[in-house]
């Protein structure tokens, strides 16, 4: 039995503390804890190399933290044959075990990623974001799914959103290979809890928890009762009830009930007709706009130009 003093959950390694890799000898000094999750604690380091900051996840379970690991490598192995983005290539930096009184915990040196969760990042900005962040988020989602792999445990906690929309997925211990079973997931935003499909892996399976994701930031209050119903009664139609009958998931409905019946040809599609429905709220806002008193359009102007900002970025890549 492990003995709970060295458990990576109990770990509380201050600021200042030096983290020194077993086998490459890296040299990392926390700054600060970034979160906690079920599988690890994720910590703000800098390298002592290069005074660079990176996120550290020291793992509670070696076989966990070891499968995060094998899909990091994997995606960066595939993404090098593909020509992906420098950026993209560069997520996972190095991997290696820290001891700490006595005990082996493995970790990996990841990008850090400087947002924050979407939940926290649309109640500040506003829901129209939802347009910008909904977009990068397909794209990314796309890419991995090119690569034959499926995200598995998307949730709002599992985003993080930069200043201008830009967005990060965080937590790959979900990803999985297409076909395979699911091998992470939480019960809102999961098919099989909504008796909507099955756990095998497919890109299906991202659009249908895209899609709750949405409805969660959107609708929750309807989507928190559905879910709490008995899992006989619980079913997708549940979730087409609540797209059909909120007035805020209105300009996404089409949309929506595609995601959630796994209607796409493919990601790309999605993401096609994503992008065409924030194009026609954006032309119908321009037409549709009343005559606003000076002050507010003042004030209103900086939001707007960032979300302009935020659109163009977001098409023209
Ligand atoms: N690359 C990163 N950059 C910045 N913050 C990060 C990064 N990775 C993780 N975090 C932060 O650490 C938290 C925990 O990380 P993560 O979700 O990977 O842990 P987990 O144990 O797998 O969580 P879960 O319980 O969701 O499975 C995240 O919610 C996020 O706030």
């Amino acid at each position: 039995m492990e003995s709970s003093a060295t458990t990576s959950s109990k770990i509380n390694l201050p600021q200042g503390t030096r983290i020194t890799g077993r086998w490459n000898g890296g040299r990392y000094i926390i700054q600060r804890l970034l979160g906690q999750g079920a599988n690890g604690v994720v910590f703000l380091v800098k390298r002592e190399k290069n005074g660079k900051l990176y996120a550290l996840k020291l793992g509670f379970d070696t076989l966990d933290i070891q499968s995060e690991i094998n899909v990091l490598k994997a995606l960066q192995r595939q993404g090098r044959r593909r020509g992906a983005a420098e950026r993209d290539l560069n997520y996972l930096v190095e991997v290696d075990d820290f001891t700490f009184q006595g005990r082996e915990i493995p970790f990996y040196v990841m990008r850090y990623v400087q947002g924050e969760p979407l939940r926290a990042f649309l109640a500040r900005r506003g829901p129209r974001w939802l347009d910008v962040v909904g977009l990068q988020l397909l794209q990314q989602l796309g890419r991995l799914h090119n690569s034959g792999w499926v995200f598995g445990d998307l949730k709002p906690e599992n985003v993080l959103a930069g200043a201008y929309g830009e967005v990060e997925l965080i937590d790959f211990g979900g990803v999985t290979g297409e076909g395979r079973s699911v091998k992470q997931f939480t019960e809102w935003y999961d098919r099989g809890f909504w008796s909507a499909g099955s756990r095998t892996a497919d890109p299906a399976y991202d659009w249908f928890s895209f899609a709750v994701v949405c409805i969660h930031l959107l609708a929750e209050t309807p989507l928190k009762k559905a879910a709490t119903q008995l899992p006989q009664t619980r079913s997708r139609s549940d979730l087409l009830a609540i797209v059909d009958g909120h007035e805020t998931l209105a300009p996404y409905r089409d949309w929506l009930k595609r995601a959630l019946n796994g209607e796409f040809r493919d990601t790309a599609e999605a993401c096609r007709l994503w992008k065409e429905l924030v194009a026609d709220r954006f032309a119908l806002r321009r037409r549709s706009r009343p005559a606003t008193p000076g002050w507010i359009v003042g004030a209103f102007a900086v939001s707007v130009t960032l979300l302009v900002c935020a659109l163009y970025l977001t098409f023209r890549f």
